[in-house]
Protein backbone atom coordinates (compact mmCIF):
# COMPACT_ATOMS: atom_id res chain seq x y z
CA UNK A 1 0.00 0.00 0.00
CA UNK A 2 1.33 3.53 -0.88
CA UNK A 3 1.25 5.97 1.61
CA UNK A 4 0.64 10.06 1.14
CA UNK A 5 4.41 11.50 1.30
CA UNK A 6 4.85 13.39 4.42
CA UNK A 7 5.75 17.03 4.06
CA UNK A 8 3.04 17.47 0.97
CA UNK A 9 -0.38 19.20 1.18
CA UNK A 10 -3.26 17.95 -0.82
CA UNK A 11 -6.13 19.67 -2.01
CA UNK A 12 -9.02 18.02 -3.94
CA UNK A 13 -11.29 19.89 -6.02
CA UNK A 14 -14.70 18.82 -7.48
CA UNK A 15 -14.22 21.33 -10.36
CA UNK A 16 -11.81 24.33 -11.32
CA UNK A 17 -10.95 26.30 -14.63
CA UNK A 18 -7.36 24.97 -14.23
CA UNK A 19 -5.06 23.52 -11.53
CA UNK A 20 -2.59 25.54 -12.87
CA UNK A 21 -4.42 29.00 -12.72
CA UNK A 22 -5.73 27.73 -8.92
CA UNK A 23 -2.05 27.24 -8.42
CA UNK A 24 -0.84 30.58 -9.57
CA UNK A 25 -4.31 31.95 -7.13
CA UNK A 26 -3.15 29.81 -3.86
CA UNK A 27 0.43 30.98 -4.32
CA UNK A 28 2.01 32.70 -1.29
CA UNK A 29 -1.04 31.12 1.04
CA UNK A 30 0.84 27.78 1.51
CA UNK A 31 3.78 27.16 3.74
CA UNK A 32 4.75 24.13 1.89
CA UNK A 33 4.06 22.19 -1.23
CA UNK A 34 0.90 20.86 -1.91
CA UNK A 35 -0.93 19.05 -4.62
CA UNK A 36 -4.11 20.63 -6.30
CA UNK A 37 -5.52 17.94 -7.65
CA UNK A 38 -9.26 18.33 -9.51
CA UNK A 39 -12.12 16.06 -10.80
CA UNK A 40 -12.58 17.61 -13.53
CA UNK A 41 -11.36 20.99 -15.71
CA UNK A 42 -13.16 23.68 -17.57
CA UNK A 43 -10.26 25.97 -19.42
CA UNK A 44 -7.18 23.47 -18.52
CA UNK A 45 -4.28 24.55 -20.43
CA UNK A 46 -1.30 22.56 -22.39
CA UNK A 47 1.71 23.75 -23.17
CA UNK A 48 2.57 26.62 -26.31
CA UNK A 49 -1.35 27.46 -25.12
CA UNK A 50 -2.79 24.77 -26.20
CA UNK A 51 -6.08 23.43 -24.72
CA UNK A 52 -6.20 20.22 -23.00
CA UNK A 53 -9.09 18.14 -22.79
CA UNK A 54 -9.90 17.39 -18.96
CA UNK A 55 -12.81 15.38 -18.95
CA UNK A 56 -14.28 13.50 -15.46
CA UNK A 57 -12.11 10.37 -15.07
CA UNK A 58 -8.93 11.86 -16.14
CA UNK A 59 -6.03 13.27 -14.08
CA UNK A 60 -5.25 16.87 -13.34
CA UNK A 61 -3.27 18.30 -11.17
CA UNK A 62 -0.72 20.58 -10.37
CA UNK A 63 2.03 20.80 -7.61
CA UNK A 64 2.79 23.88 -6.58
CA UNK A 65 6.46 24.29 -4.54
CA UNK A 66 8.64 27.15 -3.82
CA UNK A 67 12.15 26.25 -3.81
CA UNK A 68 14.85 28.68 -3.50
CA UNK A 69 16.49 28.20 -6.44
CA UNK A 70 17.41 29.73 -9.36
CA UNK A 71 15.37 29.27 -12.86
CA UNK A 72 17.63 27.03 -14.56
CA UNK A 73 17.63 24.59 -11.90
CA UNK A 74 13.69 24.88 -10.85
CA UNK A 75 12.88 24.26 -15.00
CA UNK A 76 14.89 20.94 -14.36
CA UNK A 77 11.60 19.59 -12.22
CA UNK A 78 10.18 18.51 -15.72
CA UNK A 79 12.30 15.89 -15.55
CA UNK A 80 11.52 15.06 -12.19
CA UNK A 81 8.32 15.00 -12.62
CA UNK A 82 8.15 13.00 -16.17
CA UNK A 83 10.58 10.42 -14.33
CA UNK A 84 7.80 10.13 -11.50
CA UNK A 85 4.77 9.97 -13.43
CA UNK A 86 6.67 7.13 -15.18
CA UNK A 87 7.11 5.48 -12.05
CA UNK A 88 3.59 6.13 -11.00
CA UNK A 89 2.50 4.30 -13.97
CA UNK A 90 4.75 1.61 -13.31
CA UNK A 91 3.27 1.05 -10.10
CA UNK A 92 -0.33 1.64 -11.54
CA UNK A 93 0.00 -1.12 -14.19
CA UNK A 94 2.69 -3.14 -12.66
CA UNK A 95 4.68 -3.21 -15.83
CA UNK A 96 7.14 -1.08 -17.90
CA UNK A 97 6.21 -2.26 -21.72
CA UNK A 98 5.01 0.41 -23.46
CA UNK A 99 6.33 2.85 -21.34
CA UNK A 100 8.66 5.76 -22.65
CA UNK A 101 9.45 9.34 -22.00
CA UNK A 102 9.90 12.17 -24.82
CA UNK A 103 11.96 14.87 -24.66
CA UNK A 104 11.12 17.80 -22.73
CA UNK A 105 8.02 16.00 -20.58
CA UNK A 106 5.69 13.85 -22.03
CA UNK A 107 4.70 10.30 -21.05
CA UNK A 108 4.26 7.86 -23.82
CA UNK A 109 1.92 4.44 -23.55
CA UNK A 110 2.45 2.33 -26.90
CA UNK A 111 3.65 5.31 -29.11
CA UNK A 112 0.70 7.34 -27.90
CA UNK A 113 0.55 10.34 -25.60
CA UNK A 114 -0.99 9.35 -22.56
CA UNK A 115 0.22 12.42 -19.80
CA UNK A 116 1.39 15.93 -20.55
CA UNK A 117 3.07 18.22 -18.49
CA UNK A 118 2.85 22.09 -18.02
CA UNK A 119 5.32 23.88 -16.04
CA UNK A 120 4.90 27.24 -14.68
CA UNK A 121 6.95 29.61 -13.11
CA UNK A 122 5.05 31.98 -10.82
CA UNK A 123 5.73 35.46 -10.32
CA UNK A 124 7.92 35.38 -6.40
CA UNK A 125 5.45 36.03 -3.55
CA UNK A 126 6.98 36.75 -0.19
CA UNK A 127 10.00 36.82 -1.38
CA UNK A 128 10.63 33.37 -3.21
CA UNK A 129 9.18 32.01 -6.73
CA UNK A 130 7.06 29.47 -7.20
CA UNK A 131 6.54 26.83 -9.31
CA UNK A 132 3.28 25.44 -10.47
CA UNK A 133 4.25 21.67 -12.08
CA UNK A 134 0.52 20.75 -13.69
CA UNK A 135 -0.30 17.25 -15.22
CA UNK A 136 -2.85 15.86 -16.89
CA UNK A 137 -2.95 12.05 -17.55
CA UNK A 138 -5.40 10.46 -19.94
CA UNK A 139 -6.81 7.57 -17.40
CA UNK A 140 -10.02 6.86 -19.05
CA UNK A 141 -10.39 8.77 -22.34
CA UNK A 142 -7.95 10.30 -24.52
CA UNK A 143 -8.83 12.78 -27.59
CA UNK A 144 -9.59 11.66 -30.82
CA UNK A 145 -6.14 11.71 -33.07
CA UNK A 146 -8.07 14.63 -35.53
CA UNK A 147 -8.10 17.00 -32.79
CA UNK A 148 -4.58 17.19 -32.45
CA UNK A 149 -1.85 18.81 -34.53
CA UNK A 150 -0.83 16.86 -37.80
CA UNK A 151 2.47 15.01 -37.21
CA UNK A 152 1.64 14.64 -33.42
CA UNK A 153 1.07 11.39 -31.57
CA UNK A 154 -2.40 9.74 -31.24
CA UNK A 155 -3.53 10.54 -27.69
CA UNK A 156 -4.37 7.36 -25.88
CA UNK A 157 -5.65 6.56 -22.41
CA UNK A 158 -4.43 3.89 -20.04
CA UNK A 159 -7.42 2.05 -19.86
CA UNK A 160 -7.51 1.69 -23.56
CA UNK A 161 -4.10 1.10 -23.90
CA UNK A 162 -3.73 -1.50 -20.50
CA UNK A 163 -7.04 -2.01 -19.60
CA UNK A 164 -6.13 -0.88 -16.21
CA UNK A 165 -8.80 1.44 -14.23
CA UNK A 166 -7.36 3.72 -11.86
CA UNK A 167 -9.32 6.61 -10.09
CA UNK A 168 -7.53 10.30 -9.97
CA UNK A 169 -7.32 9.66 -6.46
CA UNK A 170 -5.78 6.40 -6.31
CA UNK A 171 -3.21 8.26 -9.44
CA UNK A 172 -2.58 11.47 -6.72
CA UNK A 173 -1.11 8.99 -4.20
CA UNK A 174 1.25 7.03 -6.44
CA UNK A 175 1.80 10.12 -8.35
CA UNK A 176 2.71 12.04 -5.13
CA UNK A 177 4.95 9.21 -3.68
CA UNK A 178 6.89 8.49 -6.55
CA UNK A 179 7.31 12.54 -6.71
CA UNK A 180 8.33 12.88 -3.08
CA UNK A 181 11.01 9.98 -3.69
CA UNK A 182 12.62 11.68 -7.14
CA UNK A 183 12.55 15.03 -5.36
CA UNK A 184 14.61 13.63 -2.59
CA UNK A 185 17.24 12.12 -4.71
CA UNK A 186 17.12 15.39 -7.07
CA UNK A 187 17.84 17.47 -4.03
CA UNK A 188 20.18 15.68 -3.09
CA UNK A 189 22.15 13.92 -5.51
CA UNK A 190 21.47 17.18 -8.49
CA UNK A 191 20.43 16.26 -11.62
CA UNK A 192 23.24 13.87 -12.79
CA UNK A 193 20.74 10.65 -11.59
CA UNK A 194 17.49 12.37 -12.79
CA UNK A 195 19.16 12.72 -15.90
CA UNK A 196 20.47 9.15 -16.56
CA UNK A 197 17.15 7.33 -15.34
CA UNK A 198 15.38 9.66 -17.55
CA UNK A 199 17.58 8.92 -20.78
CA UNK A 200 17.34 5.25 -19.73
CA UNK A 201 13.46 5.57 -20.48
CA UNK A 202 13.95 8.34 -23.44
CA UNK A 203 11.84 7.49 -26.79
CA UNK A 204 13.59 7.67 -30.16
CA UNK A 205 17.47 8.19 -28.88
CA UNK A 206 19.50 7.33 -31.46
CA UNK A 207 16.85 8.12 -34.39
CA UNK A 208 16.03 10.78 -36.19
CA UNK A 209 13.78 13.59 -35.09
CA UNK A 210 12.49 16.89 -35.39
CA UNK A 211 12.71 19.64 -32.93
CA UNK A 212 10.38 22.43 -34.14
CA UNK A 213 11.02 25.88 -31.88
CA UNK A 214 8.79 28.48 -33.17
CA UNK A 215 11.41 29.86 -35.44
CA UNK A 216 12.90 27.11 -37.16
CA UNK A 217 12.63 23.05 -37.53
CA UNK A 218 15.77 21.09 -36.63
CA UNK A 219 16.05 17.32 -37.72
CA UNK A 220 18.95 15.54 -36.46
CA UNK A 221 20.12 12.63 -34.70
CA UNK A 222 18.86 12.70 -31.03
CA UNK A 223 22.02 12.09 -29.19
CA UNK A 224 21.10 13.14 -25.62
CA UNK A 225 19.98 15.65 -23.16
CA UNK A 226 22.46 17.44 -21.89
CA UNK A 227 23.09 18.69 -17.99
CA UNK A 228 21.15 21.48 -18.38
CA UNK A 229 18.35 19.72 -19.83
CA UNK A 230 18.82 21.12 -23.04
CA UNK A 231 17.97 18.39 -26.09
CA UNK A 232 20.73 17.30 -28.29
CA UNK A 233 20.84 17.05 -32.04
CA UNK A 234 23.62 16.30 -33.99
CA UNK A 235 22.52 17.78 -37.58
CA UNK A 236 24.26 17.93 -40.93
CA UNK A 237 25.65 21.51 -39.74
CA UNK A 238 27.34 20.49 -36.29
CA UNK A 239 25.73 19.38 -33.19
CA UNK A 240 22.85 21.71 -31.89
CA UNK A 241 21.51 22.07 -28.06
CA UNK A 242 17.83 23.08 -27.89
CA UNK A 243 16.45 24.48 -24.90
CA UNK A 244 12.70 24.71 -26.13
CA UNK A 245 11.00 23.33 -28.91
CA UNK A 246 7.93 20.42 -29.33
CA UNK A 247 9.79 17.30 -30.79
CA UNK A 248 8.35 15.24 -33.34
CA UNK A 249 9.12 11.68 -34.88
CA UNK A 250 9.25 10.14 -38.04
CA UNK A 251 6.19 8.46 -39.58
CA UNK A 252 4.63 10.39 -36.13
CA UNK A 253 4.08 7.16 -34.39
CA UNK A 254 6.81 7.21 -31.82
CA UNK A 255 7.74 4.31 -30.19
CA UNK A 256 8.55 3.13 -26.61
CA UNK A 257 12.01 2.17 -25.54
CA UNK A 258 10.65 -0.82 -23.83
CA UNK A 259 12.82 -0.12 -20.52
O1 LIG B 1 0.45 20.17 -23.36
C1 LIG B 1 0.77 19.31 -22.51
O2 LIG B 1 1.23 18.22 -22.83
C2 LIG B 1 0.65 19.63 -21.04
C3 LIG B 1 -0.72 19.35 -20.53
C4 LIG B 1 -0.86 19.70 -19.07
C5 LIG B 1 -2.30 19.57 -18.61
C6 LIG B 1 -2.40 19.68 -17.11
S1 LIG B 1 -3.96 19.14 -16.49
C7 LIG B 1 -3.56 19.75 -14.92
C8 LIG B 1 -2.87 21.09 -15.14
N1 LIG B 1 -3.84 22.15 -15.26
C9 LIG B 1 -3.83 22.71 -16.47
O3 LIG B 1 -4.56 23.65 -16.84
N2 LIG B 1 -2.90 22.12 -17.24
C10 LIG B 1 -2.20 21.08 -16.53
Amino acid sequence: MTHWPEGYGRRMLTEVDSTNAEAQRLAGTLSGPAWICALSQTAARGRRGRPWASPAGNFAATLLMMPREEARVLALRSFVASLALYDAFVAATGRVDGLALKWPNDVLLNGGKVAGILLESLEPRRGSAHLAIGIGVNLVAAPAAEQVEPGALRPVSLLSETGVGVTPDEFLTLLAAAYALREASFVTYGFAAIREAWLARAARLGDIITARTGTADITGTFETVDQAGNLVLKTASGRQAIPAADVFFRGGGGDASGH
